[in-house]
């Protein structure tokens, strides 16, 4: 077991302020050592209240900074690539937020160089394999629980999307995590994707087609299909239902607290991920934490990051032609099996 991990957290915007928070008050055997974020003020409000952390305009100034032995990403995805590489070449542990990079070329780059240094050093931040129901869903299906998995419908609901979100991002950004699950759930590759667009929302900002209805297909014949709404309004919901040759399995639907009150009754809809899916990054920062502490990575491989890139290429491709669109995969490193 090696010391504390003292981690550079690399970007201090939504998703990094949330990281940022929980290895300062809930992760063990690690702490923020340094936050860089190119908007200097917004490093330094993120680092207010914790000790012997420092706030840098520069990922090279942290990765360079002696007191500095781990590194965890949230930058945009498409700044993810050179600092890996910074950060292999350091042998650091990385934590790098989903995706690993915004395509599959760029992707395959990653793994190679992790590939080179003779162990994995990458874990990527696909949390949804983190989460308790998702965990019990796997399960159902490696065990075999209800039979043979047949088929699985996937819904994934935003409220909206940030300023600069495109229509490529419904995919690269949000569908990739569905690609994850669905690799996760199955422990099979993806062969294909295709993607209808029918009647859109108006809504819908920034040349956005939404919503979108992905059709995937896996090595064995498995038929998934995701509806990907991103600026559905209501509220954040990310939810599956699985079939079974013996039975259905239905997570992430309505849950918690049911309320009669004031002539009304229900219960609340989470507003964004970080409330949705809370408990499962805390649960995958510290299995990060605790593995790195052992030279080990705790969760998804810089492999996956790369397959999820590959399908994210061809749901593009598909985005544009409506054709069903085959993943092409490089053959899988040692490293990885
Ligand atoms: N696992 C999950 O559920 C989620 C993952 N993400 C991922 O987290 C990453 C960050 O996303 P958000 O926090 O939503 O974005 P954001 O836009 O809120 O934050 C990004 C931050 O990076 C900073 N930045 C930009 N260029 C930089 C550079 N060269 N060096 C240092 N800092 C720089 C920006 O100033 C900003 O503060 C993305 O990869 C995204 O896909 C985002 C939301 C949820
Ligand atoms: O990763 C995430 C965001 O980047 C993405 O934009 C959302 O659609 C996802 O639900 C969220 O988990």
């Amino acid at each position: 077991m090696t010391d504390i991990l003292r981690v550079a957290v690399i970007g201090a915007g939504r998703m990094g302020a949330d990281h940022i928070k929980r290895l300062s008050t809930r992760i063990h055997g690690a702490e923020v050592a340094a936050v860089v974020d190119v908007d200097l003020a917004r490093a330094q409000a993120a680092i207010a209240g914790i000790d012997g952390a420092v706030a840098l305009a520069s990922a090279d100034d942290a990765l360079n900074n002696g007191d500095v032995n781990a590194v965890l990403i949230a930058t945009p995805g498409f700044l993810h690539e050179e600092i890996l590489y910074k950060a292999l070449e350091k042998d650091f542990p990385i934590l790098c937020e989903k995706p690993l990079t915004p395509d599959a070329e760029s992707a395959w780059k990653v793994v190679q160089a992790e590939t080179a240094t003779g162990h994995k050093r990458i874990q990527v931040g696909f949390m949804r394999r983190f989460d308790a129901e998702y965990a019990a869903l796997g399960s159902v299906i490696r065990d075999r629980e209800l039979g043979e998995l047949l088929m699985l419908h996937h819904q994934h609901r935003n409220p909206d999307t940030p300023q600069g979100f495109t229509n490529e991002m419904l995919i690269n950004d949000s569908v990739v995590h569905e690609f994850d699950a669905i690799r996760f759930f199955t422990g099979e590759e993806i062969t294909s994707v295709q993607v209808r667009l029918g009647k859109a929302t108006r809504n819908a900002p920034n040349g956005q087609h939404d919503p979108q209805h992905v059709l995937i297909e896996t090595e064995s014949g498995v038929l998934a299909d995701v509806e990907i709404y991103v600026n559905a309004k209501f509220g954040y919901e990310v939810a599956t239902q699985a079939s079974f040759e013996d039975g259905i399995v239905s997570i992430g639907g309505d849950g918690g607290p049911y309320v009669r009150s004031a002539g009304r009754w229900g219960g609340k809809v989470t507003p964004g991920f970080e409330e949705r899916f809370g408990a499962a990054y805390d649960v995958e920062v510290q299995a990060w934490v605790d593995a790195a502490r052992r030279g080990e990575i705790g969760g998804p491989t810089a492999w996956d990051g790369y397959a999820t890139a590959a399908c994210c290429e061809a749901g593009v491709e598909a985005q544009k032609s409506g054709e069903k669109v085959a993943v092409q995969l490089n053959t899988k490193p040692e490293l990885y099996k």
